[in-house]
């Protein structure tokens, strides 16, 4: 066995959280001979909830599940953390302005990147789920003083999932045969899943999927607004599929990515593909065999696809904007 992996998580006791830590538990995140350590961060009020949550894991009975500890306490929770998987934020309310959001999680992730800088283990990962995620994980990041930016990355795999389902209940096949699906930009209704240099069986999918008017126009909004569609049909967002997104995403920037593929996760931009380095944006991205990632260079965007990623990348400028104070 090897030794223990610290993983904290805030947000532990709602939903998302409550579909995460029983596969991280189970071995999902981190494979079957790799004991975890949860650290479970919830504020106060989160705090009842959450022990329900611990005696559920504790009837369990993980084998690969070797401590919890469960605070309100930042320096408590990232201490010796490994990953960081920054799930809480507070929902958008009637009546809330985008940048009211923006402030409000900002002032959170403001402390949580400060104490992971000041507790957590010098190898530590920041994956940010909780919305706004890339804004908030930029936040993070430029408050964590001496933590690598490229050790920072926002969801987008969920968004990669649905796009890949949705391209093979099209096409008719199964969701492994798409390969290549990169979701550029922001993780919010301006997001572009790519088909244009997505693949069906090695195939570009233009040419297994005909219909260029579904591709650039059905295709891309049910994506953009699925989670939406979940809302109004399950009257809960969507919180199985995006911690699942959770698992895949640690899951493909811990093992190397197949030849030729690479996955989507918003990261700092180095300036590729004109995207504004220092923004956390999404782009395709692939691991090699010493668990290094790197941004896929040399994907081209053709004229349609540069002006979804423009917009998309317009948005995270305009939330940085908003949000400039808390960079430190
Ligand atoms: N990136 C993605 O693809 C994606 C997908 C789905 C949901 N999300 C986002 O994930 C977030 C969580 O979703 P959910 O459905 O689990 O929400 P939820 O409301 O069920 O749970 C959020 C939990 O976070 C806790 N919390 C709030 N502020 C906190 C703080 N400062 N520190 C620690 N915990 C805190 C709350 O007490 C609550 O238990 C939301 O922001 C949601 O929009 C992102």
């Amino acid at each position: 066995m090897n030794p223990p992996i610290t993983v904290s998580i805030t947000g532990a006791a709602g939903q998302i959280g409550y579909a995460l830590l029983f596969r991280i538990a189970s071995g999902a995140m981190f494979g079957p001979d790799q004991p975890v350590n949860l650290r479970l961060i919830e504020i106060e009020p989160g705090m009842k909830a959450l022990q329900g949550v611990i005696m559920e894991l504790d009837d369990c009975a993980f084998p690969l599940l070797n401590d919890i500890v469960a605070t309100s306490d930042l320096d408590e929770g990232f201490k010796g953390a490994n990953w960081a998987l920054l799930v809480g934020s507070v929902p958008r309310k009637a009546g809330m302005e985008r940048a009211d959001l923006l402030n409000i999680n900002g002032q959170i992730f403001t402390g949580q990147g400060k104490a992971i800088a000041a507790n957590a283990a010098d190898d530590v990962r920041v994956l940010v789920v909780g919305n706004p995620c890339n804004t908030n994980a930029l936040i993070a990041m430029n408050n964590a003083e001496g933590v690598p930016n490229d050790r920072f990355f926002a969801m987008t795999r969920l968004d990669e999932n649905r796009a890949k389902s949705q391209l093979a209940a099209k096409a008719g096949v199964h969701n492994r045969d798409v390969s290549n699906m990169c979701i550029w930009g922001n993780h919010s209704a301006t997001q572009y899943p790519d088909f244009t240099n997505a693949k069906i069986n090695g195939q570009p999918v233009s040419e297994v999927i005909t219909d260029s008017g579904w591709l650039q126009g059905e295709f891309i909004s049910t994506v953009q607004q699925r989670g939406a569609a979940i809302i109004a049909a399950r009257g809960a967002s969507s919180a199985a599929s995006a911690a699942n997104g959770v698992v895949d995403t640690v899951r493909s920037l811990t093992t190397p990515t197949a030849a030729g593929d690479w996955t989507s996760v918003a990261v700092c931009s180095d300036g590729s593909y004109g995207i504004d380095a220092g923004l956390i944006a999404s782009m395709p991205i692939r691991v090699d065999a010493e668990g290094r990632w790197d941004i896929v260079p040399g994907v081209e965007l053709d004229e349609f696809s540069r002006a979804k990623v423009d917009a998309s990348v317009q948005e995270l400028r305009d939330e940085r904007e908003a949000v400039v104070s808390l960079l430190g």
